[in-house]
Order: structure tokens, then sequence, then C-alpha cells
């Protein structure tokens, strides 16, 4: 019998710039042409396996919460983001703003009364490596709708360094993709090594003794269940593989929680 630990990743930036055909993809190694406009938040569940072909290979649920980004429920949207177990920064390539307001977002979930930043509704000059110290949370951004950017573009975006970025100020990786393509994080590609890293990093922070490198001991109630995204799931045990399709309505469907 065994149990899975999981842990909950944020998936946010403006609206429209492509979070839920990101989350989508990421969860289902499918594209979503046709998404919905997402009120409150919708999650996507994943099985990921931590250090994948090394010793400490380990089994771990990835919750992604795609948080709508759209400004009239700003105020009522931090209810998702605790907790906070790592963050995906989401702009689409195509449209600057978007990612400029980077910055509003990790403000507005690590910092939620603005204190210190906000000035009005104005941002105060802050430097996200000294405001995300104490917190220490894992970040990556990404980019989407590479295939929008004619081909002088997309290899300027291609071979630019980070320097001065929100991803260099972060200690961030970046990713650049199209979301409509599945092959964009097809497994033994650069960005899906870099997504991989990731969560290892969103993982080891939460559950493994930086000092030692243990995994801290977790404690669950009944051998025979175990602790899914939503609660207590019954797993087979004996073979993991089976089990993921008694939690295939986890990975296919989203749930979505709705604010209004
Ligand atoms: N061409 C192209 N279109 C994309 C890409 N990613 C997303 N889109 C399109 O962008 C639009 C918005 O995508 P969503 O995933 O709904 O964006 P969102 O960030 O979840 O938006 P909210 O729900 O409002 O927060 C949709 O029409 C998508 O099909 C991409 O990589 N390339």
């Amino acid at each position: 019998m065994t149990a899975i630990d999981k842990v909950r990743v944020l998936v946010v930036g403006d609206s429209g710039v492509g979070k839920t055909c990101l989350t989508h993809l990421i969860a289902n190694h499918e594209p979503l042409t046709s998404p919905g406009w997402t009120v409150g938040a919708s999650v996507e569940v994943k099985l990921h396996e931590y250090k994948e072909g090394t010793t400490s290979q380990n089994t771990f649920f990835i919750e992604l919460w795609d948080v709508g980004g759209s400004i009239s429920h700003k105020n009522t949207r931090g209810v998702f983001f605790n907790p906070t177990h790592g963050i995906i920064l989401v702009h689409d390539l195509t449209n600057r703003k978007s990612h400029e307001n980077l910055q509003r977002w990790l403000v507005e979930i690590l910092n939620k009364d603005g204190k210190d930043v906000l000035k009005g509704n104005e941002l105060l000059d802050i430097d996200p490596e000294q405001f995300l110290g104490s917190t220490q949370i894992p970040i990556l951004v990404i980019g989407t709708k590479l295939d929008m950017l004619d081909d002088a573009h997309k290899q300027k975006i291609l071979n630019r360094t980070s320097v001065g970025s929100i991803a260099e100020q972060c200690g961030a990786d970046e990713i650049c993709l199209n979301c409509h393509e599945a092959r964009s994080l097809a497994s033994g590609t650069t960005d899906s090594v870099k997504l991989a890293r990731f969560f290892d990093k969103v993982i080891e922070r939460k559950y493994y003794n930086r000092e030692t490198g243990r995994k801290y001991a977790t404690n669950y109630g009944g051998s025979s269940m175990a602790t899914g995204p939503f609660g207590n799931l019954p797993v087979s045990g004996s073979s993991l593989a089976p089990s993921l399709g008694t939690f295939s309505y986890l990975t296919s469907n989203s749930v979505t929680e709705s604010l209004s």
C-alpha cells in the first residue's frame, strides 16, 4: 500500500496569456486549443517522478492551480494562494506588458497586503531577489505563443540571455513555447528537463531536509488510502501504473471553484 505526497504550484499571469492551455499541456501532454475563461481557479493534477533515474526517485502529485487572471477577481483570488510551494509565472511573448506585470503577480502572491511595495496602485521599485529572499519559493517563468512571432523575433527571443529579466532577478529558469503543440514539452527536450527540474526543486523544498538530503517522514492514517490531491483515494499499491486509471478523472477534468 502506498501514499503519495503532493505539492501545490500556482500558475499565474495576466488574463489571456495562456495559463489554461499551458496547464493542460503540462498535465495531459496534449494541447487544448479552445480553453474557457477561468473564473476563480481550475486545478489539474499530474504525477511527477522526483529525481527520475536516480536512487532518490520517488512519485509525487503536482497540483497545478490555474488562477484566473481577470482584474475583476483581484480582491478575492488570494484564497487560492495558500499554501504555495512553487510559482509558474506566465506571460505572452507577443504582449510585453504581460511580462512587465509578472512582478505585480509576485507581489500579490507573496505579500498579499502589498505593504511596503505598493503606493496606491503604483508598484514601487522592488528588488525581486531581496523580496523573494526570505521565502525561497521556487519560480519558473514561461513565455507562451512563440508560434505567433515572426522568425526574426523568435530567434531573438530564443537567443537572448535572461540578463535584467524577471527570471534572472528571481534566479528562475525560463521557457518559451507554443502551448498548442504537444512536442513543446515532449520528454527529452530541454524545456521538459527544465520543467522537471523545477518540480524537483518544489518537492525538495517541501519534503527534503536541505542539510541531510533526507526526506521528512510523512504520517498517513490508513495504509490502504493514498492522500490524493483532493482528499484520500484508494490506491492499489502493488503498482502505480494501474492506479493511474483510478485517478484519471483528476488529470482529465478540471475542478473549478467559482468565486462569484
Ligand atoms: N497561438 C497560440 N495561442 C495560444 C497559446 N497559448 C494560449 N493561446 C490562446 O490564447 C487564448 C487564451 O488562452 P487561455 O489559456 O485561456 O489563457 P488564460 O491565461 O488561462 O486566460 P484567463 O482564463 O483569462 O486567465 C486562447 O485562445 C488560447 O488558445 C500559444 O502558445 N499559441
